[in-house]
């Protein structure tokens, strides 16, 4: 059964995208089928508005609910996951990349403006499962760019987009820590030699340099991943 990925959005291009590479692999082979709907076919006014002001007062305008209604009603199922990216989501991770790799069906919500009126979340989340997601402590200017991030990273997890599963088994994040540094040819480059130990075909040695390597970087660069932190 295929991970089927609606993506609902008022800036369709901004998912082009996913057509190249592992992406576009990954549809192509009938593993993930995609579809990007713009958010605008779903109005009913003549300037086919999505925002307004916002209840309350404050900067900015908000999308307003009934676009989004209608849009999700066309594309949902009592199978879908609803996911709307917003800085004040819980944190996506690996974990939950793999979670929604393992989905039957994903709905993404990509607002803009200062967001989508609430009562959408608040309208699905008795009827689907309903994921409120941030992809990190800063703030975009749309869900679009979160999205993307998120279907990567969660459609390379999907059984047989990978052509080498193996290289899951060792990324960051899967295992305690961040991933050892990477070497190939030139064995120097301007002036800059291999470390010996990746040369010698000592495999037992090779591997406790990497896992050196990893603690070294995980210490220095993310502390916060260190077992017992
Ligand atoms: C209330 O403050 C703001 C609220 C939203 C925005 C812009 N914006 C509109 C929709 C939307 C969806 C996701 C994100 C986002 C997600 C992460 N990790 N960073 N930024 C940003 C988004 C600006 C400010």
């Amino acid at each position: 059964m295929p991970l089927r990925i609606d993506v609902i959005t008022i800036f369709p291009d901004y998912f082009a995208p996913l057509q190249l590479s592992l992406m576009g692999k990954a549809q192509q082979s009938g593993l993930v089928t995609i579809a990007i709907h713009d958010l605008r076919e779903f109005t009913s006014d003549r300037h086919r508005s999505v925002d307004d002001t916002p209840y309350g007062g404050g900067a900015g305008m908000v999308m307003t609910p009934e676009p989004w209604g209608q849009a999700i009603d066309a594309v949902v199922t009592d199978q879908s996951t609803l996911i709307v990216p917003t800085p004040a989501g819980k944190l996506f991770s690996q974990p939950v990349a793999a979670e929604l790799a393992h989905s039957t069906h994903l709905i993404f919500a990509c607002g803009r403006y200062e967001g989508i009126d609430q009562r959408v979340v608040e309208y699905y989340r008795p009827r689907i499962d309903v994921r409120e997601l941030s992809i990190g402590d800063y703030v975009l200017a749309g869900g679009d760019v979160a999205t993307l991030a998120m279907i990567e990273a969660s459609v390379r997890l999907v059984p047989g987009v990978l052509g080498n599963p193996e290289s899951l088994v060792e990324e960051s994040h899967q295992l305690p820590g961040v991933e050892y540094p990477s070497y190939t040819k030139p064995p120097t480059w301007r002036g800059l030699d291999v470390p010996e130990v990746l040369l010698s075909g000592h495999h037992d040695q090779i591997a406790r340099w990497r896992a050196e390597q990893s603690t070294i970087r995980t210490t220095h660069n993310r502390p916060d991943l260190l077992p017992g932190s």
